[in-house]
């Protein structure tokens, strides 16, 4: 599939402080990718960039296969974006700010399109400086989306969502990507992140030290069995001295080998005469894959 985005052998220095070595990536059409990293990493500072916001040291950015730089930015004019806090007018109304931003034909039927989907009807006509801040948050995201644009780059656009809408940007993402949209998404509420990306890219200290699908990422990461009897403690000394490895936390955790055997676990409960409550298999998530990787990076120092 066609690259929307490439990104090569990317530096940026801030004075003298470099914060980005030798980037290198590239998103597919079509994908929702996801940039993870602690604070600092350069997540920020890489969107920027791709955005021409901030200029770069060497290195060459590709978007829809033509360069941008903080100076040239044709291949731009299809892409859609929200960086840090959005830049709002607080004596405009919502409305307002859409009106001003939405471009071309059809503008009032995307306006109260994206205004339905992120459910900002009921305040979209007061004064922003009255928004809350997830409000102003759904401002800037409907402000990304409203020139329906094939490239959008959104930097933690869960910041100050409820629940709510959290579900509602993810329903509406999704939609965007079927209907042919690319996403490149950071954010650090990496259980959201989870239930909707496709590929994860890691960065940690400036560098890439990850690029994957989301599940390849996950599958590297442990999995267990865990097991709620009526007497956990019990369990896990037989467990520990029948040699199975046991994961930390309260709960019975064993370690699952590929093509564990339930039937001898089973037996070790039943011989023993503890009630089995609950079984389940449990899956590396997000964010633990994510500590594991960043450990290695810091092992790899
Ligand atoms: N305008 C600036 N001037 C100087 N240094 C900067 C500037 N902007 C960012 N930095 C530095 O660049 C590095 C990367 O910052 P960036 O904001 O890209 O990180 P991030 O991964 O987005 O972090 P967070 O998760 O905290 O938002 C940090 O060390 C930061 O201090």
């Amino acid at each position: 599939m066609a690259n929307i985005l490439e990104v090569k052998h990317l530096d940026k220095s801030f004075g003298r402080k470099k914060v980005l070595h030798d980037i290198n990536f590239t998103v597919q059409k079509g994908r929702i990718v996801g940039l993870v990293g602690p604070n600092g990493a350069g997540k920020s500072t890489i969107m920027k960039t791709v955005l021409g916001l901030t200029g770069f040291s060497k290195g060459e950015i590709l978007v829809e296969g033509q360069n941008v730089t903080a100076t040239k930015h044709a291949s731009l004019e299809h892409v859609g974006a929200l960086i840090e806090y959005p830049g709002i007018y607080p004596f405009l109304s919502g409305l307002d700010h859409l009106k001003l931003f939405a471009t071309g034909d059809d503008q009032q039927h995307r306006i109260d399109e994206v205004v339905t989907e992120l459910r900002m009807t009921k305040y979209i006509k007061r004064k922003a400086k009255s928004y809350s801040l997830g409000m102003k948050q759904k401002l800037g995201i409907a402000l990304a989306l409203i020139n329906h644009p094939h490239f959008i780059v959104l930097d933690e656009p869960m910041n100050g969502l409820d629940p709510e809408s959290n579900k509602d940007l993810r329903n509406i993402i999704t939609k965007l990507a079927q209907n042919g949209a690319t996403i490149l998404i950071s954010s650090h509420i990496l259980s959201e992140l989870e239930k909707l990306v496709d590929d994860v890219l890691v960065i940690d200290k400036g560098r890439i030290v990850s690029q994957s699908s989301m599940q390849a990422l996950t599958d590297k990461g442990k999995k267990y069995l865990v097991i709620k009897s009526a007497d956990d403690e019990h369990a896990k000394q037989l467990l520990s001295e029948a040699g199975y490895t046991l994961g930390e936390g309260s709960d019975v955790r064993i370690l699952a080998e590929d093509n564990q055997k339930l039937m001898p676990i089973l037996k070790l409960f039943v011989d023993n005469d503890i009630e089995i409550l609950d079984i389940q298999h449990q899956q590396s998530d997000l964010e633990t894959s994510l500590l594991a990787l960043l450990a290695d990076d810091q092992l790899t120092e």
